[in-house]
């Protein structure tokens, strides 16, 4: 994901309201000489999973969904994997191309088991809408088709994803400049490697280029390792939980110094202790820490795209 790792330390280089620390980056280093906290992928046993293609859907599915559930406190994303489990296990069919066309939000409201409406309901619905008819006219209805046709190569299915998937097109303009982020797109090739054990549907020989996932949890939990700094202000907003704009400067900031600041740990990590990890890898971990830390406090974006 050049283009990702590219425009995410252009951001960093000139930054105005975050800033990496790189004291701070490498007490972290540190800590993590003698061990690299190892996640288990679905550590949480909450994903639906048989080996087969329709797991693929299922994430497909997922990660088209994975964005934005703090406006709701009582909503996160383990409510929205075990819901679409669930589904599936009901209804195998569930997730075919030309039901995911049909759902309105009552209907993926009571697939989720969700008593009211959801965050963004309306955008939510448009993305499975979206899915469904370009799985239909593309790959014969089956993200399975899609991965298929990457030939083993992570950033190729992000580009194809992005391609044909428009909810998936994860960029932002800063300062003049067009900024990649693309967390979705990079997080459901993780999923894929993740759930599949990086064999099969899961096998990525370039699963090394994927960099961290630019959500609302790492970068919170960034800032309280001491490795991202805030400027006052933002400091503020985030404290008095104020919305910050999408495309703001200070919402691009938050996500690409993450992105660019765990590329930095894992260079030090190499050149400290020859130690090759993945940016996957410290990203489950350091979203593992954060989403077992009820208190910490995240930016707010109302966004589709994390
Ligand atoms: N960076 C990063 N962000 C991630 C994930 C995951 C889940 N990954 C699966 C893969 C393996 C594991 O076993 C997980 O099951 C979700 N998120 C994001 O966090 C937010 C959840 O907010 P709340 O629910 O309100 O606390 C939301 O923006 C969501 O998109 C990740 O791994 N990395």
């Amino acid at each position: 994901m050049e283009e990702v790792r590219e425009t995410s330390a252009w951001v960093a280089r000139n930054s105005s309201h975050v800033t990496i620390d790189s004291s701070g980056l490498e007490k972290v280093v540190e800590t993590m000489k003698e061990s690299i906290p190892k996640v288990e992928w679905d550590y949480e046993g909450i994903h639906y999973f048989d080996n087969g293609p329709l797991t693929v859907q299922y994430l497909f599915v997922l990660d088209a969904l994975n964005f934005c559930f703090w406006p709701d406190k009582d909503l996160n994303y383990d409510h929205l994997a075990k819901g679409l489990k669930e589904a599936l296990l009901n209804d195998h069919s569930a997730f075919d191309a030309d039901r995911l066309q049909k759902y309105t939000g009552p209907q993926l409201r009571e697939l989720l088991k969700w008593p009211r409406s959801l965050p963004l309901e309306e955008e939510r619905v448009r993305l499975l809408h979206e899915v469904g008819f370009e799985l239909e006219r593309s790959f014969e209805g089956k993200a399975s088709k899609l991965v298929e046709s990457c030939g083993k190569s992570a950033v190729k299915l992000v580009a194809l994803v992005t391609r044909h998937f428009p909810g998936f097109r994860d960029h932002s303009m800063y300062k003049g400049h067009q900024v990649f982020l693309y967390k979705r797109a990079q997080i459901f090739a993780a999923d894929l490697w993740g759930a599949f054990n990086g064999q099969g549907y899961g096998e990525f020989n370039d699963i090394g280029s994927i960099t961290m996932f630019a959500d609302y949890i790492v970068p919170a939990v960034l800032q309280q390792l001491g490795v991202l700094k805030y400027s006052s202000t933002l400091a503020n907003a985030i404290q008095a939980s104020s919305e910050i704009g999408a495309g703001t400067e200070e919402e691009v900031e938050l996500r690409a110094c993450s992105i660019f600041a765990v590329e930095k740990m894992r260079e030090l990590l190499s050149i400290k202790c020859g130690k090759q990890v993945l940016s996957v890898e410290l990203d489950l971990w350091l979203w593992s820490v954060g989403v077992q830390c009820p208190s910490l406090q995240h930016h707010r974006t109302l966004s589709i795209y994390y």
